[in-house]
Order: structure tokens, then C-alpha cells, then sequence
């Protein structure tokens, strides 16, 4: 599989890079982000994923996300994917809506026409872009980890709860947790997947939690100033069926804090810090 480089940058001794390549999945070119912190020659390191919430691409993480520093002393690669496929004749243009189409793939492989053939986001993210990063980067896929923002937040909760032998680690950023109940996530899993509720129930945190599947730990930071916060995220949901589960959850309310990347950016370092001690031999 063969990508372009469309910047290259060095940040704290090691490089923050732009690439593009076409994807299979998607039927597009897709652009991701990579930054691989300062390194000795022939090290593997571990990677984290990060997966962006509605209207963004990999640039919102990249220019505001604050996460060289704590990357380049932790040694970890950071990977930013996009939300959607883009481009000419990909069915969902933005002006229609900012919470479906374009910046809004929800990391679900669409069933539903006409998004089935290129919104194929959970595919891109768990198959396609793994292989291409391990195939450009000195990545070690044996310590992998995986963090997003609301419904970049719902797609890595997911993720990781469906490959539980691949992530070592899983945190989030102002989770959408319960898509099936919650605005956002019924117009999307509804658009892409149709009105079958069984289907839905693998793409939503809380019900894969009721279903059974597990992580060994989770960590979750929200803001009690996010406008988001009653009505489409439902922190309390997940406290719930963790507590049901016994999946051990640090949910940690930061009060004043919005859903932005102010709030994100204040606590990245945190949850990479977090994330370092898991990805750790
Ligand atoms: N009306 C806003 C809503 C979009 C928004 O707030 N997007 C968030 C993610 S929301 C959940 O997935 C975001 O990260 N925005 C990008 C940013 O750089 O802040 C709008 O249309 O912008």
C-alpha cells in the first residue's frame, strides 16, 4: 500500500507528518496524521490512535490537541485519522448536516444506501489504516492503544471493546457512550445501518457492556460546562453499566470545562500518561 507525504514537520525531536494514500475501503483518498516522537534507530513504539468528533478531519487533533510534548517524553507514535470519507461523489455534503454525511462517518461500515460504498469508516480504522501505518512506521502492533472525543470518543470506546486482545488501553474524551438513545447516534446509526436496533447494539458502548464484551479498565473525562452533556453524551450510562459489568471506570468530571479542545488539550497529557503505563513492555 503506497501513501504520500503532504507535510513533514519536526516538533520536540521527532516528526509530525500529513499523509494521503487511496483506500480500498472508503473508494477515496483519505489523510491522516502521524507523529513519531524522537527515537533510536530499529526501536519499535508503541502507537496510540486518536479518533476526532463531528465536523472534524485529522487537522483539529493536530493543531490543537497539545499532545507533542507529552508524546516525544513518553515515546509514543500518535495516529490521527479523518471522520468520513470526502471527496467528488461521496453522498453526504455538510450542508445538509454537521452530525451526518461528511465529518461524520461514526466508524460504522454503512449498509444503507446510498452511503454503503464509501462510509465504511470501521473497516478504515480497525483494518486498513493499521496495516498502512505498520508498514510506514516503526510501530510495535503488539502495544497498541486507542483515545477519541464524543463521537471520535464513541468510535474508540467501541473499538476497543470489540478487539480486546489488540488495545491495550482505552480512554475518552466527552464520549457520545449510548448512541441507540441519544439524538446524534440514533439519526447516524439509523442513516447508515437502517432501523435495525441489533445492529446498532455493536456500535454502541453501553449495550456492547450489557452484551457482554469487556476491558480490562476505562478512563473518561467530561466537563460539566459542555452543552452536549445531557442530552447526547450521558456520562451517568456509562457509570451505570460499568458498575453493573465491574469494569473498573475512572469518570472524572472537570468542572467549568466545555467540549472543546480547551478542555481536550488540558487533559491529554493525562490520559497519554495513562495510556504509557499500559502500553509499557
Ligand atoms: N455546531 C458545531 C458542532 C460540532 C462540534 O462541536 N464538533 C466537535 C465534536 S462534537 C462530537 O463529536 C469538535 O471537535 N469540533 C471541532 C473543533 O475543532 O472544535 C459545529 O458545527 O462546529
Amino acid at each position: 500500500m503506497t501513501m504520500q507525504t503532504v507535510s513533514l514537520n519536526m516538533s520536540y525531536g521527532g516528526t509530525q507528518g500529513v499523509y494521503r494514500h487511496a483506500s480500498r475501503e472508503t473508494g477515496t483518498d483519505m489523510t491522516f496524521s502521524v507523529y513519531v516522537p524522537p527515537h533510536t534507530a530499529g526501536a519499535r513504539l508503541p502507537v496510540v490512535w486518536y479518533l476526532s468528533g463531528l465536523t472534524c478531519t485529522h487537522a483539529n487533533v493536530t493543531e490543537k490537541g497539545e499532545f507533542r510534548s507529552a508524546c516525544a517524553a513518553l515515546g509514543l507514535i500518535f495516529v490521527a485519522p479523518d471522520t468520513s470519507p470526502r471527496g467528488e461523489g461521496v453522498p453526504g455534503d455538510r450542508a445538509n448536516a454537521y452530525d451526518f454525511g461528511l465529518g461524520a462517518g461514526f466508524y460504522v461500515d454503512a449498509t444503507q444506501e446510498p452511503f454503503a460504498r464509501n462510509y465504511r469508516m470501521w473497516s478504515y480504522i480497525t483494518e486498513e489504516l493499521p496495516k498502512l501505518v505498520a508498514e510506514n512506521f516503526p510501530v510495535d502492533p503488539n502495544r497498541q492503544s486507542i483515545l477519541g472525543h464524543s463521537m471520535g470518543g464513541h468510535g474508540a470506546l467501541t473499538v476497543a471493546l470489540r478487539h480486546p486482545g489488540r488495545y491495550r488501553a482505552a480512554s475518552a474524551f466527552a464520549p457520545i457512550v449510548a448512541p441507540s438513545q441519544v439524538p446524534w447516534g440514533i439519526k447516524a446509526l439509523g442513516g447508515y445501518l437502517g432501523d435495525i436496533r441489533q445492529a446498532w447494539r455493536k456500535h454502541d458502548t453501553v449495550a456492547l457492556i450489557e452484551d457482554g464484551a469487556r476491558v480490562s479498565d476505562l478512563l473518561v473525562d467530561y466537563g460539566d460546562a459542555d452543552p452536549f452533556l445531557t442530552e447526547q453524551l450521558r456520562p451517568e450510562l456509562l457509570q451505570a453499566a460499568c458498575e453493573k459489568a465491574r469494569i473498573p471506570l475512572t469518570l472524572r468530571r472537570q468542572p467549568g470545562y466545555d467540549h472543546s479542545y480547551y478542555f481536550i488539550s488540558t487533559f491529554m497529557s493525562d490520559h497519554l500518561r495513562w495510556h504509557a503505563e499500559r502500553l509499557k513492555g
